[in-house]
């Protein structure tokens, strides 16, 4: 068999019968193109259909979510979970509250959580949810009473064994409370180990708030290093300004670096001076503020509504915020400005496109799916933590955070090498964590 032309057809064949989900067909093209050469030596898995299968959900449920605001109005958002693959673990991933999510939008988020959580060695499936509600601009008993409505319908299809969801984006410790809030009183169970990102009085991790970001610069350091590089001196510069981009800045400055740009959907900031990370932090995790804050209180620093964070010169970039935030344009900028390194804190944050000119510049570039693992490598270690009832301190937390990464980031350079070229981490993340689960699922049978 051709199996490039097969896998070429294969992903021709899931655009056709995935209409109007452009983001999952994206995840899926990187995915199938990076499994060309795997699959050339594996014709038993190629037998067994195993990309057939991955590619096809194990169950999504769409379903309405009713409630009522503060001025007394019915409002009607729709929810959605999609349990992707149990092969590992059960299905695992955070919910995404904003007005941008889609079927198709939660699918590739589904499809990416899998690879990752292979890459984590965790034992977790995959798995991601999330709803088309705006959490800007709610009141806390508004989002209160979502939060409510939504889990009345998702409960039934949640537990610790078969489905545990966490946070992403506009969903924060405040909404995960809410949902397990209701969780318990829908069950009648105090079962912590349904739903990660507690509150640390409550079941949480310590450093799970911080992991996701501080993982990306522990996989920073680690690809660096690879071309004898550190981050002491370097500038960087970080898209988003929320959970991800606030802790891996924080990260960036606890090992030397300085942090000099960072966004959100109105406008960027410069502060060349290295960014205030306690202004920032009382902006926008207490405050729920916009960044036009920060330029106001902050002398030097500069608020822009015009380009982007990416036009900023710096040695090392870190896209923080949503998919397809950095396209070719911004890595053409990137790289004549002379960027080292680019590291995912997002979920598919870079353009295939910008990918290819990043690559062709000789820049590092680690893929989400790897980079930003630690979020949910620290959700399982919350889950042991729940199913031994214990709580470790945050330098043990911590500690095996940073050896999950550096296990992820040797995992991802010798799968690579094995297959192409050990600096290409799109390879070895995809391939890295195909493996994981395609073992799994031979086993298994056809299931
Ligand atoms: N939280 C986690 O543990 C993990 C998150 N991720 C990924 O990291 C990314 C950020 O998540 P997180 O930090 O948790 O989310 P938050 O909601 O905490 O922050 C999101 C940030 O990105 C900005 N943003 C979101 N959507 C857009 C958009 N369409 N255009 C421009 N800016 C946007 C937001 O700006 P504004 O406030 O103005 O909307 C905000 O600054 C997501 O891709 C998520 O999937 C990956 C692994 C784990
Ligand atoms: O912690 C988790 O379960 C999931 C985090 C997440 O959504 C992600 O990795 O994108």
């Amino acid at each position: 068999m051709n199996v490039a032309a097969h896998l070429d057809a294969l992903q021709a064949d899931l655009v056709r019968r995935n209409p109007g989900e452009p983001e999952f067909h994206q995840a899926t093209q990187e995915v199938l193109h990076a499994l060309k050469p795997v699959l050339a030596t594996r014709p038993d898995l190629l037998e067994a259909r195993i990309v057939e299968r991955l590619c096809e959900p194990e169950r999504q449920v769409i379903f309405r979510v009713p409630w009522v605001d503060d001025t007394g109005t019915v409002q009607v958002n729709r929810g959605f979970r999609v349990e992707f693959s149990s092969a590992l673990g059960p299905y695992k991933g955070g919910l995404r509250f904003h007005p941008s999510v889609t079927s198709g939008v939660v699918k590739f988020l589904g499809f990416e959580q899998i690879f990752k959580n292979a890459l984590t060695g965790l034992g977790l499936g995959g798995g991601k949810g999330g709803s088309d509600f705006d959490p800007k601009g709610r009141s806390d008993a508004e989002v209160m009473r979502f939060c409510q409505s939504f889990m009345t319908e998702l409960h039934r299809h949640l537990g610790e064994k078969t489905d545990v969801p966490a946070g992403d984006i506009g969903v924060g410790g405040r909404e995960i409370g809410y949902l397990f809030g209701q969780y318990k009183r829908l069950t009648n169970r105090f079962e912590a180990g349904v739903l990660t990102g507690k509150g640390v009085g409550w079941g949480g991790s310590h450093a799970r708030t911080e992991a996701t970001g501080y993982g990306v610069v522990h996989f920073l350091q680690e690809m660096l290093a690879t071309r004898g590089l550190s981050l002491e001196g370097r500038g960087v510069v970080v898209s988003g300004s929320g959970n991800v981009a606030l802790y891996a800045i924080e990260k960036i400055q606890a090992l030397g670096g300085k942090a000099v740009a960072c966004s959100d959907s109105s406008g960027y900031i410069v502060d060349e001076n290295g960014l205030d990370l306690d202004l920032l932090k009382e902006i926008k995790e207490e405050r729920r503020g916009r960044l036009t804050a920060y330029a106001e209180a902050r002398p030097g620093a500069v608020h822009s509504e015009r380009g982007s964070v990416f036009d900023v010169p710096c040695d090392i970039a870190l896209p923080c915020a949503t998919q397809n935030e950095l396209g070719q344009q911004h890595a053409v900028a990137l790289a004549k400005n002379g960027v080292l390194a680019v590291a995912e804190g997002a979920n598919m944050p870079t353009t295939p496109e910008a990918v290819e000119v990043l690559r062709q510049a000789d820049v590092l570039f680690a893929p989400g799916k790897a980079a930003n693992a630690g979020g949910v490598a620290t959700s399982a270690l919350e889950m042991r933590q729940n199913a031994s009832l214990q709580q470790w301190s945050f330098e043990r937390t911590e500690t095996e955070l940073a050896s999950v990464m550096r296990d992820i980031h040797a995992l991802c350079r010798t799968t690579a090498d094995t297959y192409g070229d050990a600096d290409d981490y799109v390879l070895g993340a995809n391939a890295g964590g195909f493996l994981r689960t395609a073992e799994a699922m031979a086993a298994q049978g056809v299931v």
